[in-house]
């Protein structure tokens, strides 16, 4: 089996084309792929994979086995990867995920692939949609207890659930302490990809992301787009920001007219390869 190592702001994922290679259990494969340390290191697996209404499909496991609805910079980097390995000629297409149809539109410079942007479409701001379990239609800037602290919340799903807390100085947060019991709070039925954010300017922010079933990852896509939604909810941003984060910058658009969002940064294919003697199958394997 073949693979692919990218890198989209240090957010890295294996890829496996699974149009011309058949890939049973990709959650077990997932768990063996991303392991650093008896795989090949990922932040999880992404297949990409024939659509019936789309031009491609694209599949995202996180690194313990469980298929999240989709990943920002995962979908780009699958727009880069379907054209840099000639599957297709086209720079626009659409791409199929848990969360609907996305389109992605590639930035080609001398048959380089520079940059790639992806339309997220709108936020779901519907509370039970995000989904939190509350009695309010929105949840936008609500006190949240974190064990000994006091955050102000607000939640979205970008088709993967969010929540969104400004904090001070955020680069001496302490991420590990309060990431995974703001992951796992009881207002988060299916958990949340969390974002604490830090506003720089009004059109630059910086925040650190504590991902589902991942934890600290050195950027999040849609965790971007989530932060520029909160900031413009709450009054802080505007709707065109860059966003640093621990991986590098990207820029997001939030259209006021169409509300789409888009998202535009680079994708770096690092190296591909084949798998040798790691069996991906192997039972009480040391990456369960
Ligand atoms: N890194 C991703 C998000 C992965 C989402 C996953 N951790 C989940 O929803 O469970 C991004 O660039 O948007």
């Amino acid at each position: 089996m073949r693979f692919t190592k990218m890198t989209s702001l240090g957010n890295d994922f294996v890829f496996v084309d699974g149009i011309h290679q058949n890939i049973h259990d990709p959650n077990r494969l997932a768990k063996f792929v991303s392991n650093r340390n008896y795989g090949v290191g990922a932040d999880g697996l992404v297949l990409i994979c024939p659509s019936q209404n789309a031009d491609f499909r694209m599949r995202i496991f996180n690194p313990d086995g469980t298929e999240a609805q989709i990943c920002g910079n995962a979908i780009r980097s699958v727009g880069k990867f379907v054209y840099h390995y000639g599957i297709t000629r086209k720079t626009r297409m659409r791409i199929e995920t848990i969360a609907g149809v996305k389109v992605v539109t590639l930035d080609v410079k001398s048959g380089k692939v520079v940059n790639i942007t992806a339309n997220f479409g709108s936020p779901i701001l519907e509370a039970a949609k995000a989904p939190v379990i509350t009695d309010l239609e929105q949840f936008i800037d609500q006190p949240v207890e974190v064990l000994d602290r006091t955050f102000h919340v607000t939640a979205m799903s970008l088709g993967n659930p969010h929540m969104v807390a400004f904090v001070e100085d955020v680069d001496h947060f302490d991420l590990e302490k309060y990431g995974p019991a703001m992951e796992h709070h009881p207002l988060y039925p299916e958990r949340a990809n969390c974002e604490f954010a830090e506003i720089l300017a009004p059109d630059r922010i910086r925040f650190r992301v504590w991902e589902r079933s991942v934890g600290e990852t050195l950027a999040c896509g849609t965790g971007s787009c989530a932060s520029v939604v909160a900031g413009v909810l709450t009054g802080r941003c505007n709707r065109s920001v860059d966003v640093e984060q621990k991986g590098g910058v990207i820029h997001i658009e939030w259209d006021e007219c169409t509300g789409d969002l888009f998202m535009t940064g680079p994708s770096t294919v690092v190296f591909d390869g084949e798998f040798v003697e790691g069996n991906p199958y192997e039972e009480n394997a040391p990456w369960d």
